[in-house]
């Protein structure tokens, strides 16, 4: 395994000149040995470009890429030591499981007492132990794809093993499960794991550090929880959480706020200027209307999403969104209320960057 340090920036077109000529804009950043990250973020922010820049499939148009210390920035996959599982299963159909799973290692020419440990290792935390023996021509997309995984995991030897939307075939309820699997064998292996994907929940199930791109930039690199209590950009409010985070301009003079003409104490000092205030829903409180720190709100809707309420609110010209655990007194359409938006949770932005 590796520590992996990027310094770089690609343009797929020659002569980049402006910001959206780059897919990747210049970036700094390290992925530890033994972590397990997700690289997430909308379509076209660059993903799988800084994957392929790491396994060696692209060359960055500028800068370095270094393992353990090492340029490796010309090297090939092969030189970089890295396996890698994609969207789509890579096996042979005419191989049984247990030879598909031992080719990464018989290739390597490792003893064939280890492969054998090996091979029966992974299938077990894979919970294929049982198919071992089959072709793998007669197994459907989901288990071809579990293969694909095992025979990225397969090799302790790597430097990383990345990971392109590897779910995307897997059928919604094994996804599930496979992507907590992929957690718990990250703890045991303690291999380094990178994973590309634009779902949320994949990479907050899988990731101890997330990191957020957004048009070719890392927006933030963080731990599940930290991209939930203090998004480093707007962009991360949004783009994480379900629905994500709500925005509310506001003034500050430093200890006070005005927001839509109510002053309100600030819960930690502040930058004075113009601010926009972030609020995730499950942190915005409803109270009676004029109570105390509140600003005046009216309910617009009320859905109940299953497993939690979600409230629409209309306060200071914007709609804003509340998440209610479902056994919580549920307000009126039409109701008056005051709302907190101010408390330890309520984040501070100026230029879209978090400032308190
Ligand atoms: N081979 C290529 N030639 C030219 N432009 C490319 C090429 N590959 C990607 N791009 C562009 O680079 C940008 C980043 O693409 P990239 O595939 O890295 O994003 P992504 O986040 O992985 O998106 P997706 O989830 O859709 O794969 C996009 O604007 C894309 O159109």
């Amino acid at each position: 395994m590796a520590k992996i340090e990027l310094d770089l920036a690609h343009a797929y077109r020659p002569n980049p000149k402006q910001d959206s000529d780059y897919a990747l804009l210049p970036l700094k950043m390290t992925f530890d040995d033994g972590g397990a990250y997700a690289l997430l973020g909308p379509s076209g922010c660059g993903k799988t470009t800084m994957l392929n820049i790491m396994s060696g499939l692209l060359v960055p148009s500028q800068g370095t890429v270094k393992f353990d210390g090492q340029d490796m920035t010309r090297a090939t996959p092969q030189q970089r030591n890295i396996a890698q599982v994609f969207q789509f299963p890579v096996i042979y159909d005419t191989m049984t499981v247990a030879e598909n799973l031992a080719f990464p290692l018989k290739n390597r020419k490792v003893p064939a007492a280890q492969i054998q440990q090996r091979v029966g290792q992974i299938a077990e935390m894979l919970e294929m132990s049982h198919q071992l023996n089959m072709r793998a021509a007669g197994l459907s997309a989901d288990q071809k794809q579990k293969i694909s995984l095992g025979r990225g995991l397969v090799r302790p030897d790597v430097s990383a093993v990345l990971f392109d939307e590897p779910l995307t075939v897997i059928d919604p309820h094994l996804k599930w499960q496979l992507r907590r699997k992929l957690k718990q064998i990250h703890h045991e292996l303690k291999l380094t794991l990178i994973y590309v994907t634009h779902d949320q929940v994949e990479a907050l199930t899988f990731a101890d550090q997330v990191v957020v791109m957004s048009r070719g930039m890392v927006v933030q690199l963080g731990t599940p929880e930290a991209l939930f209590e203090r998004p480093a950009h707007t962009f991360v409010g949004h783009f994480i959480g379900s629905p994500g985070m709500n925005f509310l301009p506001a003034q500050s003079q430093g200890t006070q706020l005005q927001i839509a003409g109510q002053s309100l104490a600030a819960p930690r000092p502040l930058p004075a200027g113009a601010l926009k205030l972030g609020i995730r829903p499950e942190y915005l409180g409803l109270d009676v209307v004029g109570a105390p720190g509140t600003l005046p709100a009216k309910v617009k809707q009320v859905q109940d999403i299953g497993t939690y309420v979600l409230v629409t609110i209309e306060a200071a010209g914007q709609s804003l969104k509340a998440r209610l655990s479902p056994d919580a007194v549920r307000p009126e359409v039409g109701n008056a209320l005051g709302i907190q938006v101010v408390g330890a949770h309520t984040c501070f932005y100026q230029n879209e960057e978090l400032v308190a």
